[in-house]
């Protein structure tokens, strides 16, 4: 059986389920179960800390996991990035009490308080930067300042509104861009039933970012509405009835729907209809 991790708490945990859910894979009823298995889909799924999940699958005693690219990094584990999952979307930022540090060499001497000390540690070195300590916290590292612990933290930042509520400010350019990923490990061939994870994973990700467009365009007017809508591969262009008239299928960036549709109907497209994709498989 193919051995999935999953974490089973914090940010990362219902976006996982659902994502898998929606993949065809059954997923736990109950937040203490610790392992389920899914015969249907010869798979099982280990649900671990979020922490966790990149040590498993360095071990190479589960095939594959989903985490944060930040904690993968952080974990130092013998994994690698296989497939970008466009969820828990965060930036990893230095930030200090509004308008004391507003330059990363002046951590030099600081008190750097983090979560993620592997990934702090390494960032400064690379640049040459010697803080004064990094200090390891569990979490609300944003109150670490405050309380006098830490002259800056590094810490996840979605909206901001966590450092705000502290007095903290961001500075320098972000260290790391993170979203959840599927991870394997690093130096093994990819187990058998990867392909078929990714592919389905891939799946989920299309269906929520395209949408399906049909219309009827003037024959003579096929090629500039084809090359507003050019589809994945190519659309589909079908005869109607009226044979001055073409009916056309082709998946469309669903962020780009409303300006497609804008430009179609100016070349003369009409009766345009715009589908959600419930699955897909490219
Ligand atoms: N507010 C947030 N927005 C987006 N992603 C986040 C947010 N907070 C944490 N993450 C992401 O979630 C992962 C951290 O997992 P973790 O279990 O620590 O989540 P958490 O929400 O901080 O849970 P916990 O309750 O354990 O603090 C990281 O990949 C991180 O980038
Ligand atoms: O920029 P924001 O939208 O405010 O989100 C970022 C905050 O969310 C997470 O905290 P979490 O709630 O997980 O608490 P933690 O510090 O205990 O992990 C993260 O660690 C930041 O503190
Ligand atoms: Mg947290």
């Amino acid at each position: 059986m193919f051995r999935i991790a999953v974490p089973n708490k914090g940010s990362l945990s219902e976006p996982a389920a659902d994502m898998l859910r929606e993949a065809g894979y059954r997923q736990r009823r109950d937040a203490r179960e610790l392992v389920l298995a899914d015969p249907d889909n010869d798979v099982e799924f280990f649900f671990l800390r979020p922490r966790d999940v990149a040590v498993y699958v360095g071990s190479g005693t589960v095939d594959a996991g989903i985490t944060g690219r930040d904690l993968l990094l952080d974990s130092g584990a013998h994994a690698v990035e296989h497939l970008p999952l466009g969820f828990a979307r965060s930036t990893f930022r230095f930030a200090a009490p509004s308008g004391t540090v507003t330059e990363i060499p002046q951590i030099a001497g600081l008190r750097v308080a983090t979560s993620y000390n592997l990934l702090v540690e390494n960032y400064l070195a690379d640049r040459g930067i010697a803080a004064d300590r990094v200090v390891h916290l569990d979490g609300a590292v944003e109150s670490s300042v405050r309380l006098g612990v830490a002259d800056v933290i590094a810490d996840v930042v979605e909206t901001g509104t966590t450092l705000r509520a502290a007095g903290l400010e961001v500075f320098g350019e972000p260290i790391l861009r993170s979203e959840a990923v599927l991870i394997k490990c690093a130096d093994r061939e990819d187990p058998e039933g990867l392909a078929t994870l990714t592919r389905r994973l891939q799946g989920v990700l299309t269906a929520h970012e395209y949408v399906l467009m049909d219309y009827d365009v003037p024959v003579d007017k096929v090629d500039a509405a084809v090359a507003i809508t050019p589809g994945l591969e190519s659309p589909t262009v079908s005869p109607l009835h009226d044979r001055d008239w073409a009916a056309v299928r082709a998946m469309v960036p669903r962020k780009q729907t409303n300006r497609v549709m804008d430009d179609l109907y100016e070349v003369g497209a009409r009766a345009i209809i715009v589908t959600s994709i419930h699955a897909s498989r490219l």
